[in-house]
């Protein structure tokens, strides 16, 4: 059979040969969506359909399979936005009366003691030299704590099937309150989890560089990849078979399809009938991947003229954003900047509880306040207070929301408007944080978040949590974003910038060069 005559992935599954896959999609930014005026928005969200952009192809084999999120229960329950506050008010260091209270009705979680005042927003300044984490007497990982589960070595997101991976989410009881001091010890899920991220890098428990937690973390994509290359080109005469084989490999793996039809078409090109050797295979797919990530392998770039240059993260529950703002944190105050966060997460006391922790642990300040209140207030208060102060970088965490919950989706458009009255470039970054391991789904996520927030680059997390890390390339494929970091752990030092040849030869296997 001949080039020509090789039928791709579609070709095969419907019989048909060189099925072009739907072209791409362009993100639409928000400024072009219809404004969803957030006080018309009902209690009823709105269905699947009426959120969907026009309707697209599907952009992969698994589009139209169920969303792996909507198992998630913990977002029926948020009422929709409110009206906006007041922007002229700037004496105000609370959420602005319009804003008050109008919007995130949480599940009632009382504390067990003070009542909070709504007019004295909880603000928290902590010590700019925090003090040393104390050790922990055992090392053990956040998912074997959580279940007593000492064998687990897992994540459990790494154990289940792509479609059904929901991330974790523990709720932590209001009363379960950081402690101020610096030396505190975990107190909840939420300050564990900060703590062992932050205690590996201070203790250096784990002294390893990036490339090798990298090529840990890939192991999983790499080696069913790898295998799979070995086991195709070992002894064997490059066909068309061959090929295709090849194909489904990378198709299994997330690249997408029409990503894996190039790479596949790049072994092939003037190879049929010849003898290759599997490294020669790898080192055509790692060449193939750099080129398709080299675009959007991009810094973040913060521009120092605005003071504080504003952060805004969103993206599904359990991304990892706010560890994500943690670690980030971390890196900017490397580069010596000052850094401020903001608790945008208040539908969860934990994520609160976790900001905490990483701020306390940080010596970061934290802007934050009782769970349920409102978010786009919250994140109005703290640009202003960061504007106040000089500080370089504010850091706003937002709740996990589903990307086809309309309601959810209005509440970030809210917090854009809102925080643009004080000025209308902002937020200067927004990024998308994508849990590789809800595979295709990401599509629909960068796709969806577009629309309500002027998503402007990407943090893929967990990488480490599965074997088909190529969603990286098909997300490069179809979007051009930049990606400015990945993670690959929990730990602080698992989340670096992202660096296309290092990443192609880490995904294939080879080493570094
Ligand atoms: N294995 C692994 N786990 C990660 C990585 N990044 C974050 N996590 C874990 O993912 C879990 C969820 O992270 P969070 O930061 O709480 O996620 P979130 O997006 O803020 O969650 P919501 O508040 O529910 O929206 C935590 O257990 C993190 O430690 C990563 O790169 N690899």
């Amino acid at each position: 059979m001949s080039d020509d005559e090789k039928p791709g992935w579609f070709g095969r599954l419907f019989g048909r040969k060189g099925t072009p896959e739907t072209k791409p999609a362009e993100p639409v930014p928000a400024e072009d969506q219809p404004a969803h005026e957030a006080a018309h928005e009902t209690a009823q969200e709105p269905t699947d359909a009426s959120v969907r952009p026009d309707p697209l192809s599907p952009a992969s084999q698994s589009e139209g399979l169920p969303d792996f999120a909507t198992a998630a229960d913990d977002v029926s329950h948020v009422p929709p936005p409110a009206s906006e506050p007041a922007p002229d008010d700037p004496d105000k260091n609370r959420i602005p009366d319009e804003l008050e209270g109008a919007d995130l009705q949480p599940e009632p979680q009382p504390p067990s003691g003070e009542t909070p005042q709504p007019d004295e927003p909880e603000t928290e300044s902590v010590a700019e030299n925090p003090a040393p984490v104390a050790a922990p007497a055992e090392k053990r990982n956040w998912w074997s704590r959580l279940t007593g589960d000492e064998a687990a070595e897992a994540t459990p997101a790494a154990q289940l099937p792509t479609e059904v991976q929901v991330p974790t989410e523990v709720q932590v009881p209001a009363e379960s309150q950081a402690p101020a001091e610096a030396d505190i010890q975990p107190v909840d899920s939420a300050a564990a989890l900060a703590s062992d991220a932050i205690s590996g890098a201070v203790e250096g428990t784990e002294k390893r560089g990036w490339w090798s937690r990298l090529t840990a973390g890939m192991r999983r994509t790499s080696s069913a990849l790898s295998d799979r290359v070995t086991g195709l080109f070992t002894k064997r005469k490059l066909d068309a078979t061959t090929l295709e084989d090849l194909e489904d490999a990378l198709i299994q793996a997330d690249f997408g399809v029409e990503t894996a039809m190039r790479m596949s078409e790049a072994v092939g090109k003037g190879r049929y009938e010849k003898g290759i050797s599997p490294d020669e295979v790898r080192a055509i797919l790692a060449t193939e991947i750099e080129r398709s990530l080299e675009p959007v392998a991009k810094p973040i770039e913060i521009d120092s003229a605005k003071k504080p240059y504003v952060i805004l993260t969103v993206g599904v529950n359990g991304a990892g954003k706010t560890t994500t703002i943690g670690k980030l944190s971390l890196k900017f105050k490397a580069e010596g900047r000052s850094v401020m966060l903001a608790a945008g997460d208040t539908f969860r006391a934990a994520a609160i509880e976790q900001l905490r922790v990483w701020g306390d642990r940080t010596g970061t300040p934290v802007i934050s306040r009782e769970q349920g209140s409102d978010a786009a207030g919250l994140a109005f208060d703290a640009f202003k207070e960061a504007r106040e102060n000089g500080t370089d970088v504010l850091l706003i965490d937002t709740a996990g929301r589903l990307q086809n919950k309309a309601g959810l989706m209005a509440e970030l458009e809210k917090i854009v408007r809102v925080i643009r009255k004080l000025d209308p470039d902002a937020p200067h970054a927004t990024l998308l944080v994508l849990d590789a391991t809800v595979g295709q789904n990401a599509l629909s996520q960068v796709e969806l978040f577009s629309q309500a927030a002027p998503v402007s680059g990407l943090v893929m997390t967990k990488l480490d949590g599965t074997a088909r890390g190529g969603i990286l390339v098909a997300l490069a494929a179809k979007f051009g974003l930049p990606v400015h970091f990945i993670g690959v752990g929990e730990g602080v030092e698992d989340l670096e910038p992202f660096a296309a040849r290092d990443f192609a030869r880490a995904i294939t296997g080879l080493p570094k060069e």
